[in-house]
């Protein structure tokens, strides 16, 4: 199957040059698994990605929070993804539910965003997740299937696709997803695939975990065999970050 655990750092809108300075340093000097058991992707907010790119240990690689659905234009406040590609950024966050939640950003949309960042070459972590209220009247597995089909309905190769498993309930609010909460919607998550895209892709597609992931909950969620890696808030903004990157090698001696 060979999929590559993959461990994002999504800072959302937080930092200052120093303390982006400082995240990098201290990543630069962690001692990681190697690059063969773990992919590390960290996503700062836009103004930060060119000190980031030029800072950034070799082996680790930078995401956008976002980018523009279509190529760019007269969009006023937008970034696109020929942007990114131009600045040599190589991944994407898209569909994170709270660009879903606060900007309105519906499946569809999402989908069309996640197209359009393929067709320029990017790889895409793309966000799916229920909100408390969805899972308490038990409607998980269709809220994510639906977000899922959105996707599907309009991309033809999965190869450069991540998806991402955030419950809603569980970001930035240190409720974390219990071990068998998380393994049960990615395992539904992977069956969607295989059921509605094909065996192949299903088999091969990462689906990471993320909601309150900290260093201390990291390797149980990553024994969980449907769980490939986390997609990290708050945590990532700090020293144990690394630990969760460590969480990898959890998979390397299974
Ligand atoms: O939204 C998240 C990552 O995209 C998760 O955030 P927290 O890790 O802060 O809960």
């Amino acid at each position: 199957m060979g999929r590559k655990f993959l461990v994002g750092g999504n800072w959302k809108c937080n930092g200052t040059i120093e303390e982006v300075k400082k995240i990098v340093t201290m990543l630069g000097e962690a001692e990681v698994p190697s690059e063969d058991f773990v992919e590390v992707v960290v996503s700062p907010p836009f103004v930060f990605l060119p000190i980031v790119k030029s800072l950034l240990r070799p082996d680790f690689h930078v995401a956008a929070q976002n980018c523009w659905v279509r190529k760019g234009g007269a969009f006023t406040g937008e970034v696109s993804a020929e942007m990114l590609v131009n600045l040599g950024i190589h991944w994407v966050i898209l569909g994170h539910s709270e660009r879903r939640a606060l900007l309105n950003e519906s499946n569809e949309f999402v989908g069309d965003k996640v197209a359009y960042a393929l067709s320029v070459g990017l790889k895409v972590i793309a966000c799916v997740g229920e909100t408390l209220e969805q899972r308490e009247s038990g409607s998980t597995v269709a809220v994510v299937s639906a977000q899922t089909k959105a996707i599907a309905d309009i991309i033809s190769s999965w190869e450069n696709v991540v998806v991402a498993y955030e419950p809603v309930w569980a970001i930035g609010t240190g409720k974390v997803a219990t071990p068998a909460q998380a393994q049960e919607v990615h395992f539904e998550l992977r069956k969607w695939l295989k059921d509605n895209v094909g065996a192949e892709v299903a088999a091969s597609t990462r689906i990471i975990y993320g909601g309150s992931v900290n260093g201390g909950n990291c390797k149980e969620l990553a024994a969980q065999p449907d769980v490939d890696g986390f997609l990290v808030g708050g945590a990532s903004l700090k020293p144990e970050f690394i630990d969760i990157i460590k969480s990898a090698t959890v998979k390397k001696n299974a």
